[in-house]
């Protein structure tokens, strides 16, 4: 396994208002990984990053990013990680390719007219480049945030909700471009609200909820533990009870004895081929059915259901 790129053990902010943003978060980030933080509106994702890109002073607790303590070598980390904001606030006037360009001399780096190209014609942008960043739409304007923060080249790079707002083709477009960073040995930890962005990006998912990290989990671990297959069973005739020859499956009677319903499994394809013994054991039984639908849950399931154990607790 990968040594973590950064390490944050028991990270809390409580804001003037008293309001306790986040509450004792640990988590390690491996080099090279994808990970996702996923949570609702207000969870506490965007105070994370500004802790450790240094926007947002920790009430307590501790950041390590490549090994060293941000609170005493800061400048040391700050150069390698990159951040993409949720809005933009500067440079509205300016040209895109000498906001980009600036961006990498930010940080210390030395001109570099080619890699400016290639990040500009990744992106998209290229022909825009003397364009003033107001004039671009919406989602341009995200694309010059994402090329802002590549201009340095970091190692460690944030994307705060990188595709909000952002039409179906482009946040593919996205997605294949933080495939190729990460290709190119980038650890990145993005925020969403898309369960499918972490799906079908993240290597590892955390689940966070006012401030507080509920679980971190491999992505196919996570739906192993969490999945759930639903399958309801139309019956073609109305049974009264559950036969014995059922009793083993988790099943239960529905609709005044019109379905059967099953639910389990453990999002590995268990509960598929239980649904289809189901069904074998349901002709055995000489039981007629006239349709079956069988659903397994997503990431969004699991993150509802979770969120419904939190409130309860
Ligand atoms: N500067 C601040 N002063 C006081 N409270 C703040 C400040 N910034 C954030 N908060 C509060 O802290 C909590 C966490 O906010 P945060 O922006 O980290 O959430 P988030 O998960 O990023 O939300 P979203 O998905 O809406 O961006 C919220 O209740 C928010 O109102």
């Amino acid at each position: 396994m990968n040594e973590p790129i950064l390490e944050l053990h028991g990270l809390s902010k409580v804001y003037p208002s008293g309001l306790k943003a986040l509450d004792s978060v640990d988590l390690e980030i491996r080099q090279g990984e994808i990970f996702a933080l996923l949570g609702p509106n207000g969870a506490g994702k965007t105070t994370l990053i500004g802790a450790v890109c240094g926007l947002v002073r920790p009430t307590s607790g501790t950041i390590r990013a490549f090994g060293h303590d941000l609170a005493r070598n800061w400048r040391h980390a700050r150069a390698r990680i990159g951040l993409v904001p949720q809005e933009l606030s500067t440079d509205m006037f300016e040209p895109v390719i000498d906001a980009v360009s600036y961006s990498r001399g930010l940080f210390g780096y030395p001109p570099d007219p080619g890699r400016i190209e290639e990040i500009l014609r990744a992106l998209s942008l290229w022909d825009k480049r003397g364009e003033r960043i107001m004039a671009l739409s919406g989602g341009m304007k995200r694309r010059v945030l994402i090329a802002k923060a590549l201009a340095h080249e970091p190692d460690l790079l944030f994307l705060d909700e990188p595709t909000a707002g952002v039409d179906v083709e482009l946040r593919k477009g996205m997605w294949e471009l933080i495939g190729t960073m990460r290709e190119r040995g980038v650890t990145i930890i993005l925020t969403t609200h898309y369960i499918e962005e972490a799906e079908e990006m993240a290597d590892r998912v955390g689940i966070i909820n006012q401030g507080r990290l509920l679980m971190v989990d491999d992505k196919a671990a996570m739906m192993q533990r969490l999945g759930r297959t639903e399958a309801h069973i139309e019956l073609a005739s109305p049974l009264a009870e559950l036969p014995k020859a059922l009793a083993h499956f988790p099943v239960e009677i529905e609709q005044g004895g019109r379905s059967l319903c099953y639910r389990g499994g453990d999002g590995t394809g268990k509960g598929k081929s239980e649904v289809a013994e189901l069904t074998k054991a349901l002709t055995a039984a000489g039981i007629d059915y006239t349709g079956i639908d069988v659903h397994e849950s997503s990431l969004e399931d699991i993150f509802v259901s979770l969120l419904g154990e939190e409130e309860l607790a």
